[in-house]
C-alpha cells in the first residue's frame, strides 16, 4: 500500500536544525563583481579527490549576484572568540563595516582571507545546483591555509560554543 508523504512544518525542520551542530564560516568573494562576504553554517566536504567542499547560498541573499559573477570564494572557518564576526557577517550590515572589522589576507584566487581564522580554504566554484531557496555552490581548494589556533566555534541550539582543546 502506498504511504501519502506528510510535509515536515518549515518551523518543525529549523527546530530540528537546531540540533544538528555545525562549524560557523565566513564565506568570501572577490572580483569583477565586487568584494562580499556572509555567515554560513550549511558547508561541508564533498570528496579528496578533487578536493571539494560544498556551499549552501540563498539565492535572495544580498551577496548572492557577487558571488555568481566572481566564481571563487574562500571559506573561513571560525575559531573560538571569532562569534561577533558570524553576528556582522549574518545580514543586514553594509559591506564595507563587515570587511572592517577584522584584517584580510589572500592566497591564489584573491578572495579575502581571515586573519585568525581555524582555517580557511580558497577556492574556485566548479559546479552549482539550484534546491529550493538555495543554490549549492561545490568549490574546489586551489589553497589552504590552517589557522596556530587549537580552539574551535560550533553553532548548537541556535548558540555559539568555543571549543576548547583540553
Ligand atoms: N542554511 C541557511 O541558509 C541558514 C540561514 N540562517 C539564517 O540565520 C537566521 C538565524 O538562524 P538561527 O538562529 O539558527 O534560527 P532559525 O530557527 O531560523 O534556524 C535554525 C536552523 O535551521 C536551519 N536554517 C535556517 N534557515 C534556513 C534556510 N533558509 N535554509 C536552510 N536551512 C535553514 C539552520 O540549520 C539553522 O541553524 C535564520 O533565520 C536564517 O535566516 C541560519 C543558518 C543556516
Ligand atoms: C549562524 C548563521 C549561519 C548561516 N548560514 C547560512 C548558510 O549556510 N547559507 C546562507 O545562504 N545563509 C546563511 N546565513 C544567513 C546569511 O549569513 C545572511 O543571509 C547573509 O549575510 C546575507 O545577508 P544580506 O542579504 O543582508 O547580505 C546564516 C546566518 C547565521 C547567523
Amino acid at each position: 500500500m502506498q504511504q501519502t508523504p506528510i510535509a515536515v512544518p518549515r518551523n518543525d525542520y529549523r527546530d530540528a536544525m537546531a540540533r544538528l551542530g555545525a562549524a560557523v564560516n565566513i564565506i568570501t568573494t572577490d572580483g569583477p563583481g565586487g568584494r562580499a562576504g556572509f555567515t554560513a553554517s550549511a558547508v561541508c566536504s564533498v570528496t579528496d579527490d578533487p578536493p571539494t567542499l560544498l556551499v549552501c547560498l540563498n539565492r535572495n541573499a544580498s551577496v548572492y549576484p557577487a558571488f555568481q559573477a566572481n566564481g571563487v570564494l574562500c571559506v573561513n572557518v571560525l575559531a573560538a572568540g571569532q562569534q561577533a564576526l558570524s553576528a556582522l557577517f549574518g545580514g543586514k550590515t553594509p559591506m564595507d563595516e563587515r570587511f572592517a572589522a577584522c584584517r584580510w589576507g589572500a592566497l591564489v584566487t584573491g578572495a579575502p582571507v581571515l586573519d585568525g581564522a581555524a582555517v580557511s580554504f580558497d577556492c574556485r566554484v566548479v559546479r552549482s545546483t539550484a534546491v529550493g531557496t538555495h543554490d549549492v555552490l561545490f568549490c574546489e581548494a586551489v589553497a589552504i591555509r590552517s589557522g596556530d589556533t587549537a580552539h574551535g566555534l560550533v553553532y548548537f541550539d541556535r548558540r555559539y560554543h568555543d571549543l576548547l582543546a583540553a
